[in-house]
Order: structure tokens, then C-alpha cells, then sequence
């Protein structure tokens, strides 16, 4: 059973400190979770993500039902087991994924047809089947199977997709059953309309999930428009329960999710831009794969001791890109996952020595991001 205990609640802004308790273990929020699509977290083992002081990974409905299938993680004993990850596990329900990656996709009322982005071949998801695939995986947070509309969308559009949703969070309520074991979270769209934002939260809320999800951003929205439509959503929601905002990316948005009232935010950048030579680090990002940094023997970042900073030069990490070493992407994505995990982490202590404002402007002006 989730439990989510409200710890502190800052007094200036709606951000607030929590645990949320799963049979595999407490969470403390505000809480960053790195992406492991494919039941990995890229080139890094579970127990090096562990030390690096993740406490939940995601991985994706979508991805896993077409490979390796759920039939096969049910028989490993469930995903724990099957990627040897033995703290909590949050899936997404494959809604936006169908959307974002699969071709000639098509929706009805009953579900989404469309083709698998790898052979081809045509594939059926629903609220019922989503719902069964995340049970086979054993996750302690499932989603509710959702359609993330599109950015810029029309009212009607927005309207009558939001409506479908809801529909869909409710059949998916109806079928889960592993309510004990597994906690269903609905997920609040709306696209960017108000009005449209409040009933699909109200709706939802009626319904009395154990946390819910801010869907529907992260989708090309300029930061304005995000942040605002966020600030009046969460407003809706309930505050014993968690919230996650779903897809956030750099740190200025962790900043915004967490000054708004959100717990918990994914995020694929850390180890998605380790891939292509890039880190965080707390004075901004550095393209470590440019040949500028051929003779710098100087530590990626100097204010950071994770085991990449501690033991490597910038030289060395050019390097191993230059020469396409698996080593460069191991490197980064520790050092990336340490710095997000780290932030939230600080985030936490900001917000329980009441100084959340400050720290986000020092960080601000030390990343190089104009308030
Ligand atoms: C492994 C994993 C990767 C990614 C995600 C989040 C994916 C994601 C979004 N990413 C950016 N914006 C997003 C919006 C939605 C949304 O509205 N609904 C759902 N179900 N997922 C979203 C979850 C799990
Ligand atoms: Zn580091």
C-alpha cells in the first residue's frame, strides 16, 4: 500500500517536503527518478545507481511489451528481479510512447492500434491491456493509460481528448486489481486550457487515486505557458497525496516543478546528453567531448565529488569520446545522475531550513540561468 506522509511545507512558495512508502522501500520527496526505458538505466548497473543515490527508477509499458514482452518478465518474477533494481519502480502506461514513437497509430474509444516502431508489426494498447502489462511487470507506481495530446492543440481537441482520458483513468481503476502491491496514479491533462486543467483534475480527484501525475506538458510548450498551466493545476490536487510531473528536463524546470507543488519528476536528460558528450554541472553545462578540453586536466567539476569528478580530468573523459570508449558515456551519465540526485537533494534540505527561494536564485546565478 502507498502511503505519502507531508513532512514540511515551505512557507513562501508550494513547495514541500514528504516520504512516500512502497513495499520496496521510502522515498524521500522532492525526488528526482532517472529513466530506465528498456528495464535499464543506460550503461549504468543497479547497484552503481543506487550508490549514486537514486531511490526510484522509471521504465516504460511500451518499450517492454513489444520487447522482451510482459509474458517474459512475468516468468523472471517481475521486473525487481529481472533487472536485479530491488528499490521502488514507477512505470508509464505506454500512452505517450505509442504517440511519440510508433507509426500509422490510431484512436478509438476502445484503445490505440498502431505499429511497432520495430518490426512493424500492428499492436493493440488499452486502458485494460496497459493495466495487465504494468501487473505482469510488478512496478509499486503504475500510470494510468492516458493520451498526451499534442502541442499546440485546438480547445475542442484538448476538450474531447481530456474527456476520453478520464473515461480511460476510470476503466483502469476499474481493473486493476493488485491495489495493495501496486499503486494507480491518475494522470490530469487539459492540454492548455484552464478550465479544461480543473475538470480533468476534479474529475480524477473524485475518482481518489493514491497520487497523481501532471500530464500533457513537457510537449514543446513555451516555459511560461508550462509553468503556468502547472501552478494553477496543482492547486486542484490533493495535498496528502504525491504529485509528479511528468517529463521534466534541465534543472531550472526541477526548480519550477518542486516551487509549484510537484514531488516527483523524471527525466531522461541525465543520461541522454551523457550520450552525446554533455554534463551538468554547477556551472552550467559543459560539452566534455570538445576538443577544447585536449590538455585540460582540471576535474569536470570542481564542486562535485562523485567518482568521475574525483578520479578523472576533462582531458581524459574528451578522450574516451573522441575514441568512441563505452568508458565516456559510463562517466557522464554518473556524474549526471549524481548532479540531479544531489540537487534534489539540497532542494530538500532548502526547503526544511526555509530557504528554498535562496538557494534556487544561487543555483540561478552559478548554472548561468537568468531568472
Ligand atoms: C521511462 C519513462 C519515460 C518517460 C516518462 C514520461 C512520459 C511523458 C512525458 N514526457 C514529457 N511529457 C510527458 C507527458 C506525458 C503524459 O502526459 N502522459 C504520460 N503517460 N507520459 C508522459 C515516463 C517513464
Ligand atoms: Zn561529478
Amino acid at each position: 500500500m502507498l502511503e505519502y506522509k507531508l513532512i514540511k511545507k515551505s512557507k513562501d512558495t508550494k513547495a514541500r517536503v514528504g516520504e512516500i512508502k512502497t513495499n520496496h522501500g521510502i522515498i524521500k520527496t522532492p525526488v528526482f527518478m532517472p529513466v530506465g526505458t528498456r528495464a535499464t538505466v543506460k550503461t549504468m548497473t543497479p547497484e552503481e545507481v543506487k550508490d549514486l543515490g537514486a531511490q526510484i527508477i522509471l521504465s516504460n509499458t511500451y518499450h517492454l511489451f513489444l520487447r522482451p514482452g510482459p509474458e517474459i518478465i512475468e516468468k523472471a518474477g517481475g521486473l525487481h528481479k529481472f533487472m536485479n533494481w530491488h528499490g521502488p519502480i514507477l512505470t508509464d502506461s505506454g500512452g505517450f510512447q505509442v504517440f511519440s514513437l510508433s507509426a500509422n497509430r490510431k484512436i478509438t474509444e476502445e484503445g490505440v492500434t498502431f505499429r511497432s516502431h520495430i518490426d512493424g508489426s500492428k499492436q493493440f494498447l488499452s486502458p485494460e491491456v496497459s493495466i495487465d502489462v504494468q501487473n505482469s511487470l510488478g512496478s509499486d507506481i503504475i500510470m494510468a493509460f492516458d493520451e498526451c495530446a499534442p502541442y499546440p492543440a485546438t480547445y475542442e481537441y484538448i476538450e474531447h481528448s481530456m474527456n476520453r482520458t478520464t473515461r480511460w483513468a476510470k476503466r483502469c481503476k476499474d481493473h486493476h486489481k493488485n491495489t495493495d502491491n501496486q499503486a494507480l496514479f491518475g494522470i490530469v491533462q487539459g492540454g492548455m486550457y484552464k478550465d479544461l486543467r480543473k475538470k480533468s483534475a476534479e474529475d480524477l480527484v473524485a475518482m481518489d487515486f493514491p497520487g497523481y501525475a501532471v500530464g500533457g506538458l513537457s510537449v514543446g510548450e513555451p516555459k511560461d505557458i508550462m509553468v503556468d498551466i502547472l501552478d494553477y493545476t496543482t492547486d486542484f490536487l490533493p495535498e496528502d497525496k504525491p504529485r509528479y510531473l511528468m517529463g521534466v528536463g534541465t534543472p531550472d524546470y526541477l526548480f519550477e516543478a518542486v516551487e509549484h507543488g510537484i514531488d516527483m519528476a523524471d527525466c531522461v536528460l541525465p543520461t541522454r546528453i551523457a550520450r552525446n558528450g554533455t554534463a551538468m554541472t554547477s556551472v552550467g553545462r559543459v560539452i566534455a567531448k570538445n576538443g577544447k578540453y585536449k590538455e585540460d586536466f582540471t576535474s569536470l567539476d570542481e564542486n562535485c565529488d562523485c567518482y568521475t569528478c574525483k578520479n578523472y580530468t576533462k582531458a581524459y573523459i574528451r578522450h574516451l569520446f573522441n575514441v568512441n570508449e563505452i568508458l565516456a558515456y559510463r562517466l557522464l551519465s554518473i556524474h549526471n545522475i549524481y548532479f540531479l540526485t544531489k540537487l534534489m537533494e539540497n532542494i530538500r534540505n532548502a526547503i526544511l531550513e526555509d530557504r528554498f527561494l535562496e538557494y534556487k536564485k544561487e543555483f540561478y546565478e552559478s548554472y548561468g540561468y537568468e531568472d
